[in-house]
């Protein structure tokens, strides 16, 4: 399991293990320190070879501290390094100032007030300015300055962040501030920080290095993680595999409600989804009119009309119906209609809500919430999730006056909490949290950037991939992580020129790759 830290729960690894005496600060900074050298010499190894010109930016607390270390290290393997403080050596927390006092004995340190772009030209940028610690916005004038030193040159200066870009929250990924600079490399410690995934994060940073410092993994329940292969590999592939003796009722039957005629495509892409990924069957609800057009586009789905409510509600006494999806190109009307029939089924199907299942309640999201119950997953894009939690979006679109800022990850905790079920909030940081506060992000960012899925009908197959989960048997929040990991691995698979419909085409490659 990969965890992601908030920095006060970074701040508390840090200090129960300098308590407990395992470790001092002072050598948690060294090992800081080196792994950044390290770091930067793996991204790029024509820098461990012959002297080169570093500039270290430190700022007035420990991530400075780490910054004199890499100044030290690098003049130490010959290297020409010029060094700013930004505040007061005076006022540095004891091991930065030992660190500081270290590098006094090597090179001059200069004052901010000398920072320009002339001065800090360089093969090598390293901002150490702020790391976890930044609690309030920047000053304009830095921000300013942080740019303006950090980009003298971009076609030869790579750009390294020690821990966090000067400027980003490390909880939230956003911006404190106006200005802050666009990082190279990040390099980070111990685990990566739940800021590092979410917001401007990922867009002011091309790629994260998360450096070992020595310090053990301790989980627990209030910490997000990220959703990757090693998690999914022993609570979900198991339960993708089919197993030889198994008939297609064992697994799951989903339906999926389709939009009128001409409106089809959307519940398609979904209900292909939900094939593909392994329900053993899959049924379109369909209005009469739009029979003719669903019936001769597709062949190992199937079709029952579902005119209205009443008629949902005679479709869902079969009982082996165990996962509905409504929502995609439904249109609010049916979606108003249908909705209420799927979340009463005596026999408590796991529903998906999307796209207008979601639109139609913009007006009363009480309403919607009151139906709910444990066994729905809610999929919103940034603006259906604006349209049913207004006040939560609000707070998380509000720029910041302090830090930690309020995130992606408590906005989708609580809409969670709200509507009582499971909400997946897409975006390159498509965030998941349950009622509990149970919560992951399934990132599609530094080296598993997927831009291809940004296309029409993409959120259709996702919503189609987690129904086909829900009729298999996993959890809601299990197939919602699950679905939206296998959405982007069949996104990168694919590559460029993905639409849509490739997506649910992909997977049988992506399982054999996974060995399912
Ligand atoms: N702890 C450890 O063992 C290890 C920590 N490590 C490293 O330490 C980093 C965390 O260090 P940190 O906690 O000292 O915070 P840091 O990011 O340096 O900033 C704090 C300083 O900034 C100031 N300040 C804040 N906002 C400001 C603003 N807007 N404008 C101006 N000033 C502002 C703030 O001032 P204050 O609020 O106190 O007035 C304070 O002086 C972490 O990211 C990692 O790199 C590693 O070495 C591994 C071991
Ligand atoms: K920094």
């Amino acid at each position: 399991m990969t965890e992601l830290l908030t920095s006060a729960q970074m701040r508390q690894i840090e200090q129960a293990a300098i308590d407990s005496g395992a470790v001092t600060g002072l050598e948690l900074m060294e090992r800081a320190g080196a792994g950044v050298v390290e770091a930067i010499l793996a991204e790029w190894p024509e820098l461990g070879q012959g002297a080169h010109r570093a500039v270290v930016l430190c700022g007035p607390g420990n991530n400075g501290g780490d910054g004199f270390v890499v100044a030290r290290l690098l003049q130490e393997r010959g290297w020409d390094v010029g060094v700013f403080l930004y505040g007061d050596a005076e006022k540095l927390p004891p091991d930065a100032r030992v660190n500081y006092e270290l590098w006094r004995k090597m090179g001059a340190v200069s004052s901010w007030e000398d920072l320009n772009a002339e001065q800090t030209t360089a093969d090598l940028f390293i901002d150490a300015v702020f790391g976890t610690g930044l609690t309030r916005p920047l000053p304009e004038e830095l921000g300013r300055e942080l740019i303006m030193t950090a980009t003298p040159d971009k076609t030869t200066t790579k750009v390294v962040a020690v821990d966090m870009p000067s400027g980003l929250c490390a909880d939230s990924g956003k911006m404190l501030g106006g200005g802050g600079d666009f990082s190279d490399l990040v390099v980070s410690f111990h685990s990566a920080k739940v800021g590092h995934y979410l917001d401007r994060s990922y867009q002011r940073c091309n790629s994260l290095v998360v450096k070992d410092i020595g310090l053990d993994h301790v989980f627990d329940e209030s910490q997000v993680h990220l959703v990757d292969q090693a998690r999914l590999s022993d609570d979900s592939f198991p339960g993708i595999s089919k197993r030889k003796f198994d008939h297609k009722y064992t697994h799951g039957h989903a339906l999926i409600l389709s939009g009128g005629f001409g409106k089809t495509g959307a519940a398609r892409l979904a209900a292909r989804g939900a094939l593909r990924i392994g329900a053993g069957l899959v049924t379109l609800g369909v209005p009469g009119a739009a029979q003719m057009e669903v019936a001769t586009r597709i062949t190992a789905l199937m079709l029952t009309r579902v005119e209205d409510a009443s008629n949902l509600a005679e479709v869902l006494e079969d009982r082996r119906l165990n996962a509905l999806c409504l929502g995609p190109g439904m249109g609010v009307e049916r979606a108003r209609d249908l909705v209420p029939v799927a979340l009463a089924a005596r026999h408590g199907p796991r529903v998906v809500l999307d796209a207008d299942a979601l639109t139609a309640y913009a007006d009363c999201p009480e309403t919607l919430f009151a139906m709910l119950h444990a066994n729905c997953v809610l999929t919103p894009h940034g603006g259906e999730f604006a349209r049913l939690f207004p006040d939560i979006a609000e707070r998380l679109n509000k720029e910041p006056t302090r830090g930690p800022a309020y995130s992606k990850v408590d906005a989708t905790r609580d809409a969670a909490a709200r509507a009582g079920c499971v909400v997946l909030f897409k975006g390159p940081d498509t965030v998941i949290a349950h009622p509990s506060g149970a919560c992951s992000i399934n990132a599609a960012v530094y080296d598993r950037e997927a831009p291809w899925l940004a296309t029409a009908g993409s959120g259709d197959v996702l919503a189609g991939f987690i129904t086909g989960l829900l009729a298999r048997g996993f959890a809601p929040k299990q197939a919602a992580e699950t679905g939206a990991w296998l959405h982007v691995e069949a996104a990168r698979s694919f590559g460029p020129g993905l639409v849509a419909e490739d997506l649910p085409e992909e997977l049988p490659k992506v399982f054999r790759r996974l060995g399912l």
